[in-house]
């Protein structure tokens, strides 16, 4: 064995250099020797990178990846939470909580839209009131985040259009790249009422009439006088905090892209948590931020109006005061306010004068977005937890460009909404649905990156870049907007917006490949409105005397949808459409899971293909 060991190794012996090598030979030997190690390198770095496009490739390849449009308050940050609870029921879970400050917002923000209503008809009845500047307070300067609530049927009844059904007009005119002024959605515009001048308009028992049937008769009563005085102050409190709070983002004017560029799956943050747009600038704070600021607003009202409970309102959460950071302070406290204001707030709410008042003034609070004036006591209570149910109906405004990654998880089959099991997709989708082959498993593993854009005429821009690389677009279109005007532009009908928009999709050179599927959304409200009497032939004049029931209703919007993606699509191509109510995420899980189905295969076939 030692002889095999000291025997020389023939492969040694064969590059060994010559025993009698000249100086020049070695070092044209050596130079050699390093071309070749260089040229042995370069061939490695290639295969090495060959190799990590190879991997990237098939991750892309796996990857699925979806882009929502449709205009704003269409449903689209609504159907991303659909397919969190679909995909990632467990991350969901774990964010509910986060939704608290954005659903005490919308409640707060309702009220104070009705006391809004109050107030005016207490300066019309008082008109000293209202010409007092030094009643003006300023206004909230982050109404950007917060829900707006879109000008409807009950501001403009004389709106009427015709569907689009043939091309017109530039992209620009198809309100791609208009950039329209920010608006200021919803935000309490007028000076809060004094006590002692609502006082005296309640005195003055003024009456706003339309008809003379007692019924349509608002009275405002001292009650209401005290209720203005004693919910405005605070609340406005409450919402100029939880609007800082939530960071109000204000468009960029040199990035249209928004927070596009750093939005990846590791740096995904929920768009309701703080400091989710990174880039956004926070808007000021309303000056009473802190906790004295709260109680002293309080108290300030306190004054005035002596009520019950004004001694618990001063211990309330004083006794963690310091322990937590300072945001987490700010929600707290609005909590805790708004826990004192619930028996007014209801009182304001179950008012039946209050309720003449809306329906004389056509404000339908209960079909607008973010509406919770039916779970006061429910929300506004310490232990008050949000439920998936008041996350669906949660409302904020999307901003920018969203990436919202979900690996699927391994769930177990309780935790996804029930409806997705023993499915049949021929009962919900509406004509040519996706089919569904084989079992209805989650994939766990399988990544998908789902877009979610700014709705809004003046983030339509920004959806540019994403149009490349895509499995599927999901649009949706509000069918129950067909009485409703842009908020960003009154002069446009919501319906004719997303008709025009659709047939910008549907026509463009850029997505003729990618898979469209529409969602008619929002059928519930559609169907509230048409039992409340509203005629869509009043509003859509092609309408003509079809019958005015929801389903047929429904049905001629969704031809109209399909016109469109038959005449005006490049090539031919299907056309997918489900019904939708998106905040029904039963019903929805059903349609998400066809969906994906759909999509996966389509991304399939596509792969084989390649
Ligand atoms: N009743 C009802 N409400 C819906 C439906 N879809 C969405 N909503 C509500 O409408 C509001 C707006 O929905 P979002 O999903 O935020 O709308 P969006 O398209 O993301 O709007 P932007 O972010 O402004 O582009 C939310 O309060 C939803 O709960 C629906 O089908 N029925
Ligand atoms: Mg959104």
């Amino acid at each position: 064995m030692s002889g095999s060991l000291d025997s020389p190794d023939p492969l040694a012996i064969l590059i060994a250099p010559p025993p009698n090598e000249s100086p020049a030979s070695r070092a044209e030997r050596l130079q050699a020797e390093a071309e070749a190690r260089r040229v042995s390198e370069q061939i490695d770095e290639e295969i090495r990178r060959e190799r990590m496009d190879q991997r990237k490739w098939e991750k892309e390849k796996r990857t699925v990846k979806v882009l929502l449009l449709g205009q704003s308050e269409s449903g689209k940050s609504t159907t991303i939470k659909n397919f969190q609870m679909a995909y990632a029921p467990n991350s969901f879970a774990q964010e509910l909580s986060s939704w608290r400050s954005v659903i005490y917002l919308n409640l707060a923000r309702s009220i104070l839209t009705i006391l809004d209503h109050l107030s005016k008809e207490a300066s019309r009845l008082n008109p000293d009131a209202s010409s007092s500047s030094s009643l003006e307070v300023p206004l909230s300067q982050s109404s950007l985040v917060a829900m707006a609530s879109s000008s409807s049927a009950e501001d403009d009844a004389d709106l009427k259009f015709t569907p689009v059904t043939s091309p017109q007009g530039s992209a620009s005119e198809l309100g791609m790249s208009v950039e329209d002024s920010p608006g200021t959605p919803s935000s309490p515009s007028s000076p809060p009422f004094p006590p002692e001048l609502a006082e005296r308009a309640a005195r003055s028992r003024g009456a706003s009439t339309s008809t003379d049937s007692p019924s349509d008769k608002f009275i405002f009563t001292s009650v209401h006088a005290a209720l203005l005085a004693r919910l405005y102050p605070p609340l406005r409190k409450v919402q100029e905090t939880l609007e800082g709070t939530l960071g109000a983002p204000e468009p960029s004017p040199n990035s249209p892209y928004g927070s596009a560029a750093q939005s990846s799956a590791e740096n995904y943050q929920s768009p309701h948590e703080p400091n989710w747009r990174p880039n956004a600038r926070r808007p000021k704070e309303f000056a009473i931020t802190t906790r004295t600021g709260w109680r002293a607003a309080l108290m300030k009202v306190r004054e005035r109006i002596s009520t019950s409970s004004a001694s618990s309102l001063h211990s309330t959460s004083s006794k963690k005061a310091g322990k937590r950071r300072r945001r987490d302070m700010d929600v707290d406290e609005a909590r805790d306010v708004l826990c004192e204001l619930s028996t007014d707030m209801q009182a304001l709410w179950e008012d039946k004068h209050v309720r003449t008042l809306l329906r004389i003034k056509k404000v339908r609070l209960e079909e607008r977005s973010g509406f919770f004036l039916d779970d006061i006591s429910r929300i506004a209570t310490l232990r008050y937890e949000p439920t998936s149910d008041d996350v669906v109906r949660a409302r904020l405004r999307t901003m920018g460009v969203q990436e919202y990654s979900f690996i699927s998880e391994k769930v177990d089959k309780e935790n996804i909404a029930s409806g997705l099991l023993g499915y049949n997709s021929k009962k919900v989708a509406a004509g040519e649905t996706i089919k569904r082959n084989g079992p209805l498993g989650i994939e766990p593993g399988r990544e998908w990156i789902i877009y979610d854009v700014g709705g809004a005429r003046s983030n339509r821009q920004a959806w540019l870049p994403y149009f490349t690389n895509l499995n599927a677009i999901i649009f949706l279109a509000p069918i129950s907007c067909f009485d409703e005007r842009l908020a960003e532009d009154p002069r446009v009908n919501r319906l004719e917006d997303s008709l025009i928009l659709w047939k910008t999709i549907v026509s463009s050179d850029v997505l003729r490949g990618v898979q469209l599927i529409l969602f008619l959304n929002k059928c519930d409200l559609l169907q509230k409105k048409i039992h409340r009497g509203v005629r869509v032939a009043d509003y859509v004049s092609s309408y003509g005397d079809r019958p005015n029931d929801a389903k047929s209703v429904a049905k001629y919007l969704r031809q109209q949808f399909k016109d469109i993606s038959m005449r005006h699509s490049p090539q031919q191509r299907q056309f997918f459409s489900f019904f939708t109510s998106v905040t029904d995420t039963k019903a929805t899980a059903i349609t998400v899971a066809a969906v994906r189905e759909g999509i996966q295969r389509t991304n399939l076939r596509k792969v084989e293909l390649i």
